[in-house]
């Protein structure tokens, strides 16, 4: 199976339970390096329905157990502005499928504040006192990000605003061009200071959005503007694609 040429690794899997499998090692990898490296484990997590199955496959497939998450921080990449219990949360969603059933701290979990007066700020004091902010940006371990088919990622969006913002590291994002509810979200800086990222696409539905990155890369890039998701490039670290075989088009 040839894979689509992309800036960054590409891996490509025959079927989404080895794709859980892979990533699944690659983020246990980089569990343990974090730990052995600086004593803890800073994990960035996207909501939407791509990555449900594979916090499940996290929290039952037995070798994942020995991922230290007494000593690893989960963050979150996006919120929707809705309260923690409705459907729509992203926060939700990692609690219900991860966050509640693996041995975590408490005060190690991260939900963004979102209906807080000011949650971009508050999220971004959180993670300056958790980091003991120096004048950078913290760097996050992994950070696992999703794929809409019109090239978004977290919730940065074709056209919004939020895909200017490079001034801080996490800003709220609404408007005409993003999809309802508001949003807050990690911004390009943040991201791209991570030490790993992996995007995971899975499905036929993405298939197209995958051809057009494929296009635009091999003309020397793309705009972010129109796909958000190509100005995913990290500083120092590492980017990989995950996607099965119908993303990367059969
Ligand atoms: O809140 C969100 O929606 C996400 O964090 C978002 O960036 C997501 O990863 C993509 O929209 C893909 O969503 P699906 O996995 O549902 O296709």
């Amino acid at each position: 199976m040839a894979e689509p040429k992309l800036t960054g690794a590409v891996h490509v899997t025959e079927d989404v339970e080895t794709l859980y499998d892979d990533l699944g090692k690659a983020l246990m990898g980089a569990a343990q390096r974090a730990v052995d490296e600086r004593g803890v484990f800073h994990l960035a997590l996207s909501g939407g329905s791509t990555p449900e199955r594979f916090y499940m496959h996290l929290v039952m497939e037995p070798p994942y157990r020995t991922i230290p998450w007494d000593k690893t921080h989960i963050w979150i990449v996006d919120e929707r502005c809705v309260p923690f219990d409705d459907d729509k949360s992203n926060w939700k969603m990692i609690q219900e499928t991860l966050a509640d059933h693996v041995p975590m701290r408490r005060r190690n979990k991260h939900p963004m504040p979102v209906m807080d007066a000011e949650p971009a700020k508050a999220y971004e004091h959180e993670l300056c006192e958790v980091f003991a902010c120096k004048p950078e940006n913290p760097r996050l371990d992994f950070v696992l990000l999703g794929m809409g088919d019109d090239c978004h990622t977290a919730s940065l969006f074709p056209h919004s605003s939020a895909l200017r913002v490079n001034d801080c590291m996490i800003c709220a994002n609404e408007g005409k061009h993003v999809v309802p509810p508001p949003r807050v979200t990690m911004t390009y800086a943040l991201l791209n200071a991570a030490r790993e990222l992996a995007v995971m696409v899975t499905g036929e539905k993405k298939a197209d959005a995958i051809k057009r990155i494929e296009a635009a890369c091999e003309q020397g890039g793309g705009d972010p503007r129109e796909m958000p998701i190509v100005g995913i490039d990290p500083i120092d670290g590492e980017l990989t694609w995950y996607m099965d075989k119908a993303a990367a088009g059969g």
